[in-house]
């Protein structure tokens, strides 16, 4: 039998159970995928909301990297919400000992609009985290405070993706076009080559955790050795069909649905490239 392949998240925390940590984790479960958390902010949130922040001491976040890197084996790691440039000093020192695929989610503004990184942060990501990523997942406002460029079409979403490659140093870009109108396309570009990726749009508000639970399914798909072009579809497949299940829970966003890949198997992506 094939070892388990197991994944590690580093991110904030959603009681409410829809973002953070807990999507990864649900996410990760439900692609048998061994999950294991190292939390950078405890996050007081729900589907309204963050009503308060308590980050983690650098000590604490080290403890627990140490505690994962020195016993457990990692196959992909995967971040969210690191809130300040001291914690992803650490995390970047840390990540030098982990051989495995980097899925960076740049995490800077929940759904509901609240930051959950201070500015020096923002700038430290884009300099320093950025280059060592496989691939970054910026939705459209974080693409344009990384590139600096203003994104309303496409065409605007491929030349960011392109941008974050030739500039920064990424290995991959994939830009989330959740925020533009239309059909739910999203640009990945390799530095060789662009995919797009489309699905048709779920008129529903309940988005609480589609990024998160996006990136932590690539991040489970790359640590099973697919190639990053069919992990992004399959995490595409497994987003879509967890925001067409997706629940009304909570009196504002409501949450995504981890376990509706299990009912909607009918996976109408279409991938281009
Ligand atoms: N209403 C929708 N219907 C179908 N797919 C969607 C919808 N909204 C977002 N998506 C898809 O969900 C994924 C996450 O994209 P989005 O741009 O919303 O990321 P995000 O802003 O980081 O997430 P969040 O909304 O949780 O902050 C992308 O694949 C996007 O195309
Ligand atoms: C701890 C944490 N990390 C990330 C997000 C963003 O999630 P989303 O934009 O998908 O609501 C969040 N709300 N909380």
């Amino acid at each position: 039998m094939s070892q388990v392949r197991s994944a590690l998240t580093i991110a904030g925390t959603d009681p409410s159970g829809g973002a953070g940590i807990q999507a990864d984790l649900k996410t990760f479960q439900e692609l048998k995928t061994y999950g294991m958390s190292v939390i950078t902010s405890v996050v007081a949130q729900n589907t309204t909301g963050v009503r308060s922040v308590e980050h983690m001491p650098l000590s604490m976040i080290e403890d627990q990297l140490d505690a994962v890197i020195e016993d457990m084996p990692t196959h992909a790691v995967k971040t969210g919400m690191i809130a300040s440039k001291p914690m992803m000093e650490l995390i970047v020192k840390k990540l030098e000992q982990v051989d495995a695929p980097y899925v960076m989610d740049p995490v800077m503004v929940a759904t509901s609009g609240d930051d959950l990184i201070d500015k020096e942060g923002r700038n430290f990501l884009r300099q320093y985290l950025l280059p060592l990523t496989t691939v970054v997942t910026p939705n459209i406002p974080e693409a344009e405070f990384l590139t600096g460029l203003s994104i309303t079409t496409e065409e605007d979403m491929k030349g960011a993706a392109e941008y974050l490659v030739h500039e920064y140093g990424v290995d991959a870009a994939l830009i989330k076009g959740g925020h533009l109108k239309g059909q739910a396309i999203d640009f990945l570009y390799d530095g060789k080559q662009m995919h797009s990726y489309a699905a048709e749009r779920i008129d529903t508000k309940n988005t609480h955790g589609t990024g998160c639970t996006y990136a932590a399914a690539i991040a489970a798909y790359l640590g099973k050795d697919y190639p990053l072009p069919e992990a992004v579809k399959q995490a595409k497949a497994f987003v879509t069909a967890a925001i067409t299940k997706s629940f009304e829970l909570g009196k504002g966003n409501g949450p995504t649905n981890h376990w509706a890949v299990r009912e909607v198997t009918e996976r109408k992506i279409t991938h281009e490239s």
